[in-house]
């Protein structure tokens, strides 16, 4: 029996006074089961009240009253959602959340996992978590977009493990795509922190974890929840050796990389998963730091009664992270504006983000010349050479180049941290800089009203 049943068993026939206790209603977050109650006819004045004043004038009456009283529950929804920047489309849509011990009550969150969170400090529900967790607790299809570091993993971590409610010997109910080991491995890391206690058998599908026998396809009854990337999954699809018909929520997480350029075949791999996942019950979610519009359409294709979330501008760069535009005429300008911001003394670590390989190991090697601690990450280096790269955040001035989009900027602001960004550009780049500046723009931070004001480029 959910909250609903409880409070419409208990309230059946019974008089409810919207002038006296309407305010209570509004605090104790009941009003949305009121006004349920009213719709379906099982609230009313009490019978003895409705005959001395007749029954259609005390519906009426109430009626309106209840009307009014949705209206200002709207309004309010409305100003958490404009405060938090949420922005939802899709139909009956639930209210956000502003606490995560509302999940206790509405949505029958596991009170071990409420206390795994705040073992972790984790009190407040950021944006889209407010937003997407009582969606998924709804079972709604989903797209959600928002920044990078702003909390997408544990948006569906939290509603996995209230919809799979304890271990079961079942097969694998709960699957998570990543694009890369890394991801998978912290959201492997997530949800084993949060159902500390509960029992759930969370497994990783790498080599390492295959190897070890921590995962064995052929026995997948004994795991719960299921995650990986999507190369592996399918190559164990094709050779039969894994079955997902027991898979009741699928999470496609930072579903925007997998989309990008030259990996289209992810789109047919994602095809077979679907196709594997058989079961009538799943559900499926897609998370993303960029709302694509190829992503987006292609959920508007093959989602069902889909609800999208975006959380701040589509696009936009992460607010805590100040941006800044310098102009540095050429290329030679980049390395001396590099120089110029080292040498004015800056708070380490720093992260370069620079086009390719060759030129990541041109500005090494300038920066060595100079004395400065750097290192460098990019493709062709080993997961060892890579890990290996760590950044003491000490006085001692640090430096990262590495190989990522604009966007990826955005990295430095996790969790509310702050950050500065310094985009160089020169005379070459000026057919960009009208979209990068309405980026910074948008992320409230200055820029000069001339680069705006430049011609719009179509492609
Ligand atoms: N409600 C919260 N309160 C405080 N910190 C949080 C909260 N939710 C998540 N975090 C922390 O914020 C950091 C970033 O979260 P997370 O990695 O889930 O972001 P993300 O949106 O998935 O980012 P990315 O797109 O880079 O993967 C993590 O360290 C996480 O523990």
């Amino acid at each position: 029996m959910d909250a609903f049943d409880l409070f419409r068993k208990l309230g059946a026939g019974a008089k409810f006074d919207f002038k006296r206790f309407g305010k209570d209603a509004e605090r104790f977050k009941v009003m949305q089961m009121l006004s349920r109650m009213f719709t379906e006819g099982i609230l009313w004045t009490s019978s003895a009240d409705r005959k001395s004043r007749g029954l259609k004038e005390g519906r009426d009456r109430d009626k309106t009253s209840m009307k009014r009283l949705q209206h200002l529950h709207q309004e309010k929804v409305n100003r958490v959602r404009t405060q938090h920047r949420i922005n939802v489309h899709g139909c009956d849509v639930p209210d956000p959340v502003c606490t995560f011990s509302e999940l206790l009550s509405e949505y029958d969150l596991n009170p071990r996992v409420l206390q795994n969170l705040s073992a972790a400090g984790l009190t407040v529900p950021t944006p889209i978590q407010m937003q997407a967790i009582p969606l998924m607790m709804h079972g709604r299809e989903l797209l959600a977009c928002a920044p990078t570091g702003s909390g997408k993993t544990l948006a569906f971590c939290l509603p996995l493990l209230t919809h799979l409610k304890q271990p079961a010997n079942l097969g694998i109910r709960a699957l998570v795509i990543s694009p890369t080991r890394e991801l998978a491995s912290q959201t492997h890391r997530e949800l084993v922190r949060l159902s500390e206690g509960v029992g759930f058998r969370v497994h990783i599908l790498d080599k390492a974890s295959m190897a070890a026998k921590k995962y064995v396809p052929s026995s997948n009854k004994k795991s719960d929840i299921l995650i990986s990337t999507p190369n592996r999954l399918v190559y164990l699809l094709k050779q039969d050796a894994l079955d997902l018909s027991s898979v009741e929520w699928l999470v496609v997480d930072e579903s925007d990389k997998l989309f990008e350029d030259g990996r289209s075949g992810f789109r047919d791999q994602l095809a077979a998963v679907f196709q594997a996942c058989s079961s009538p019950r799943v559900r499926r979610a897609l998370y993303s730091a960029t709302c694509a519009p190829d992503v987006e359409q292609w959920c508007r294709l093959n989602l069902d009664n889909l609800v999208s979330v975006n959380i701040g501008h589509r696009n936009s760069a992460v607010e805590t992270v100040e941006q800044e535009l310098l102009f540095v005429g050429t290329e030679n300008g980049k390395l001396l504006a590099v120089r110029d911001i080292i040498k004015k003394g800056f708070l380490p670590p720093m992260l370069v983000f620079v086009q390719s390989i060759d030129r990541a190991r041109e500005l090494f090697h300038e920066l060595v010349y100079e004395g400065i601690n750097v290192d460098i990450i990019h493709a062709d280096r080993t997961q060892q050479q890579a890990r290996a790269c760590k950044l003491p955040t000490s006085s001692v001035c640090n430096v990262v180049l590495s190989i990522f989009v604009y966007l990826i900027l955005g990295r430095t602001g996790r969790a509310g941290r702050t950050g500065r960004a310094v985009t160089f550009f020169t005379e070459e780049d000026k057919p960009l800089l009208r979209s990068i500046a309405n980026v910074i723009k948008q992320a409230g931070c200055p820029v000069p009203g001339y680069m705006v004001g430049f011609k719009k480029i179509h492609r």
